[in-house]
């Protein structure tokens, strides 16, 4: 990776060490990278895994496998390889710039928190002014991509995903427990872009159906994380569902009727996708892939232990791929 060239000195990375970490040591290693005049960057084996951190890279291979189902339930078999790709392509930029600006936005309140403490720019390994030219790059490059490549919609679906994500849901984190359900929008909007890059209609019911089941899903899926991380969350001023309300029935409420919701939702779009025994068939197959969730949301609402949130968020990331699994074949039979 040649960004850390080392003539003229540019300096991508910043002191790489990352023992100490804390708000004092961003502050002064964002005074000390612009003003050091022996800053030459060095090449950094790390500095590729940086960049991919950067981006929170195994949410944006969730979100691509969502948009990518969301293409084959829009089109079928007619679905060009070569359309997937572009979709898939241009999402993925988005995404990984998203991710980017959050954690830019972030970088201060990362520090407090043991789970995103040693990100790359809490820890110093990257520099702000070069994390902020990589999201834009990626952002505009991504933009552009999918305007040019999937067509006006697909590149509206992008835009309104990173401004509802960076622009909303990030300063909401700290404002409101309402965040969550923003979250939960910018995270379903993928579907969108993937759904009408195929040539799904915008105002097709199939599109948004797809969308409710992503935001059904991030209850569960997030409810447990929060459960889990709820003293972290608190003490770096994160305002999440069992911060402000710390018995827990609520985060338990919203995870049984989000994992309710969830399975009559896919329900109903393989209904819209299928027909005659296939349609039966399937919903079955539907029931039984999403059963974990139910049983483990309702097993997080009677215990509200940290075991029984970790085997929900379990459950929420084994779900989400087998229930898009049923929903391809549904689309494909
Ligand atoms: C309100 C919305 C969401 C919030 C606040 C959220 C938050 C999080 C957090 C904090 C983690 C890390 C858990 C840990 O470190 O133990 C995580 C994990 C994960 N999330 Fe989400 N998430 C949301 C929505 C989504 C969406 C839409 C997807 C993809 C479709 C997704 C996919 C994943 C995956 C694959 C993981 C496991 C890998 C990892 O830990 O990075 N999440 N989520
Ligand atoms: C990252 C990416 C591909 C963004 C595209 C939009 C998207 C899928 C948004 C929903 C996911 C979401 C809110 C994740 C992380 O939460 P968080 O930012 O609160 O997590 P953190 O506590 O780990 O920073």
């Amino acid at each position: 990776m040649s960004l850390a060239a080392p003539s003229p000195p540019i300096r991508l990375h910043a002191n790489a060490d990352t023992s100490v970490v804390g708000v004092d040591s961003v502050l002064q290693r964002e005074s000390s990278a612009t003003r050091d005049e022996e800053a030459v960057a060095k090449a950094h084996p790390g500095l590729l895994r940086d960049l991919i951190v950067l981006t929170k890279p195994r949410i944006v291979i969730m979100v691509l496998v969502t948009t990518g189902v969301a293409a084959v339930v829009a089109a079928g078999w007619q679905l060009s390889p070569l359309v997937l790709l572009h979709a898939l392509l241009g999402t993925a930029a988005v995404g990984a710039s998203a991710g980017t600006m959050n954690q830019i936005w972030e970088r201060r309140l990362d520090c407090g928190m043991k789970r995103t403490r040693s990100r790359p720019l809490p820890a110093g390994r990257i520099t702000l002014f070069w994390a902020v030219v990589y999201c834009g790059v990626l952002g505009i490059t991504g933009t552009a991509y999918l305007s040019w490549f999937s067509g006006p919609a697909p590149a509206f679906f992008g835009i309104a995903t990173w401004l509802t994500y960076v622009l909303i849901y990030t300063p909401m984190k700290t404002r409101t427990s309402w965040n969550t359900t923003v979250g939960a929008v910018s995270g379903a909007l993928p579907m969108m872009i993937g759904y009408t890059a195929a040539g799904g209609d915008v105002l097709g019911i199939r599109g948004w159906l797809l969308v409710a089941v992503l935001v059904a899903w991030q209850y569960p899926h997030f409810m447990a994380i929060a459960w889990m991380y709820r003293r972290e969350y608190g003490e770096a001023g994160f305002l999440m569902t069992p911060v402000v309300e710390p018995t827990g029935r609520s985060a338990a409420a919203q995870s049984v009727v989000g994992a309710f919701a969830l399975l009559a939702v896919l329900v109903a779009l393989v209904w819209m996708t299928a027909s005659g025994w296939s349609a039966v068939g399937l919903s079955l197959l539907m029931v039984a892939v999403s059963f974990g969730l139910v049983r483990d949301s309702i097993r997080f609402a009677y215990l509200k232990t940290d075991a029984s949130a970790r085997r929900m968020m379990f459950a929420s990331l084994l779900q989400l791929p087998s229930a898009m699994i049923v929903l391809v074949i549904a689309a494909l039979v």
